[in-house]
């Protein structure tokens, strides 16, 4: 017997919510993807085809009988579900305040996942009736290709749930990585901690956003795609590590706030694809090309990568 929810209900329908629906659906979940905005509901409709033709092209475990509906109608979206997936944005009050609307709908052994990016699961189990109930569930953008998920039970999680998560994540051919809290989650430590040097390059004026692209998609990237840290340490020599870190980890970028150039940035409503300027310029079409030259190019790599060992 599969492992996966037979009835699942995602809530939020943004950047996140339609890829991680039309996954589980892919599977063979009945999934009911519920937001409080039509228009929101009204993009994820027009878009699922397109969703559906990425999830086609990686393969992705499919199972007859899966579906997602759209809608607006809380309870609607919440009848017979067995796991909740919260997509709200990263906001503790608003999630709390979802959980309180969704406790109060649904029975005690309805499990609640949060995808948020870092915050604390045990802080925002506070405000639980059922505190147990709740656990990390954090997948990565886009949701529908990114074949990793992070799961962290929080200090009042039911352990149970670590594992039967797990099963669930396995059953549409994720990995799951299991993890102790920590703010940002592990995913999210290192990608901030990237991304604060590159912006602290960017600020000092040391590279070009092209020249930073470029370094980190060849010369990181590319590499860590094939060999995790762990093991490029080993490929390069602990004794290179302690070399290098002995002078350059004090030198490397400490600040604990964002960058002034991008909080400017957003005053002036550059947010990137979402506003049609950001860290590059676009013109017409410019976004949609962009867009669709990342979603072909991460299917490629994941063709790739999936006949690569893990080393
Ligand atoms: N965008 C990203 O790259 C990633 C985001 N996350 C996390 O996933 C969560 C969602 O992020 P996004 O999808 O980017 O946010 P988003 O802002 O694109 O979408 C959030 C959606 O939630 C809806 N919403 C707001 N209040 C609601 C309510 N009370 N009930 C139901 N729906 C409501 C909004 O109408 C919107 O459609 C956040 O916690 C975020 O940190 C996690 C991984 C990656
Ligand atoms: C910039 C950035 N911030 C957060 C996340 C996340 O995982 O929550 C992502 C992502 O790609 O998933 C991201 O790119």
């Amino acid at each position: 017997m599969s492992s996966l929810p037979t009835v699942a209900t995602v809530i939020g329908s943004g950047t996140m919510g339609p890829g991680i629906a039309a996954t589980l659906a892919r599977a063979g979940s009945t999934v009911r993807l519920y937001d409080i905005s039509e228009d929101a509901i009204a993009r994820a409709e027009a878009a699922y085809g397109v969703v559906q033709g990425v999830l086609e092209a990686v393969d992705s475990p499919s199972a007859p009988g899966g579906s997602v509906t759209f809608g607006t109608d809380l309870d609607a979206a919440l009848a017979g579900t067995e796991l909740i997936i919260e997509a709200v944005p990263e906001k503790l009050e608003l999630k709390q305040k979802v959980f309180a609307d969704l406790e109060a709908r649904v029975g005690d052994d309805v499990i609640i996942a949060t995808n948020t990016s870092g915050i604390p699961i045990s802080t925002m189990a506070k405000s639980l009736t059922v505190p147990g109930r709740l656990i990390g569930m954090h997948w990565s953008n886009p949701p529908h290709l990114i074949p990793m998920i992070e799961i962290i039970p929080g200090e009042a999680t039911d352990p149970t749930l670590v594992d039967k998560l797990a099963e669930i994540v396995k059953a549409f051919n994720y990995v799951p990585v299991i993890e102790k809290e920590i703010p940002g989650f592990v995913e999210n430590r290192v990608l901030y901690a990237i991304l604060r040097e590159c912006m602290a390059l960017l600020e000092e004026g040391i590279v070009t956003p092209e020249g930073l692209d470029a370094a980190v998609k060849w010369g990181i990237g590319y590499k860590l795609s094939v060999v995790g840290p762990t093991r490029l340490l080993d490929m390069a020599g602990l004794d290179i590590y302690q070399a290098v870190s002995s002078y350059l980890n004090k030198d490397l970028d400490n600040s604990t706030d964002t960058p002034q150039f991008i909080k400017d940035k957003i005053a002036a409503g550059e947010l990137g694809f979402k506003s049609g300027a950001g860290m590059y310029e676009y013109g017409e079409g410019d976004v949609d090309a962009k867009r669709k030259e990342i979603i072909t190019g991460l299917i490629a790599a994941r063709k790739t990568l999936s006949t690569i060992p893990n080393v």
